[in-house]
């Protein structure tokens, strides 16, 4: 498994944001993570991250077990945060230049990384445009780009879409979906139910649980998926 989830909890406080979540994603698979806002997607992928910690539960990134092994483990793993954290006055290449440098990536060896992942998210073209003058669909791209450089095994994609139109939000989804066919893993979480494709890996996550773990098309067994969804995250709100 490209990614392992295992009994994860977390609290803050007395608040239980996430509760004995457990979960597997496949190499090459695109897994949407379907929550409605306060579901606990944001701690999930803080943990994922290690920004907080936690003694409950186990995570597994490419086969390194991230509490013992954080450095391998991190190393596999690409992110893209709900904040956008591009330099504006810098241009695409100064951007990704910048990030494989803190890479200890440097030279022929950057600028062939950079120029390949530009190409994955078809961005070659404005590579030499200031950030600031990109719309926000442009942006992410440069995102998801600079977090493709240090060849991940793994990506998390935290609410890609938030703030895009729709036109733009259909692009990334595609450009992030095309992705897997390539081999990567991807994680992405959203409460659109637009986003997720019939073959795609969903996990539904509600008040800090996964209330499903399946194929989209088995779980929306036949009917609208939006329908699904409401029904499960009103049933026991
Ligand atoms: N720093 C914090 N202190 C206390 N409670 C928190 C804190 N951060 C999150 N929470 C609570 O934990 C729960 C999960 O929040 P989280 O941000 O992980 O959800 P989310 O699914 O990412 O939501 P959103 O889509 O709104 O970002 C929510 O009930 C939230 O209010």
């Amino acid at each position: 498994m490209s990614l392992a989830v295992a009994n994860l909890s977390y609290t803050y406080g007395p608040k239980r944001a996430l509760d004995d979540v457990s979960f597997s994603i496949a190499p090459g698979r695109f897994c949407a993570l379907l929550g409605p806002n306060g579901a606990g997607k944001s701690t999930l992928f803080g943990l994922l991250t290690r920004l907080f910690t936690t003694p409950d539960g186990r995570v597994e990134i490419a086969g390194q077990d991230l509490s013992r092994h954080p450095l391998q483990a991190l190393a596999a793993l690409g992110i893209v945060f709900q904040q956008q954290t591009l330099d504006l006055d810098l241009t695409v290449r100064q951007n990704l230049s910048y990030f494989a440098a803190l890479h200890g990536l440097s030279g022929k060896t950057a600028a062939t990384r950079i120029d390949a992942a530009l190409d994955r998210l078809r961005m070659r073209e404005r590579a030499r445009e200031k950030t600031r003058t990109l719309n926000g669909g442009h942006r992410r791209r440069t995102e998801i780009a600079r977090a493709l450089l240090h060849a991940p095994k793994v990506l998390l994609l935290d609410e890609p879409t938030v703030g895009l139109d729709a036109a733009s939000r259909r692009a990334i989804t595609d450009h992030v979906h095309d992705l897997t066919a390539e081999g990567l893993t991807v994680l992405w979480a959203t409460h659109l139910t637009d986003e997720v494709r019939p073959d795609d890996h969903l996990l539904i996550l509600h008040q800090g649980r996964i209330l499903r773990d399946g194929p989209a098309a088995e779980i929306a067994q036949g009917s609208d998926l939006s329908d699904t969804f409401l029904r499960l995250t009103k049933a026991s709100a």
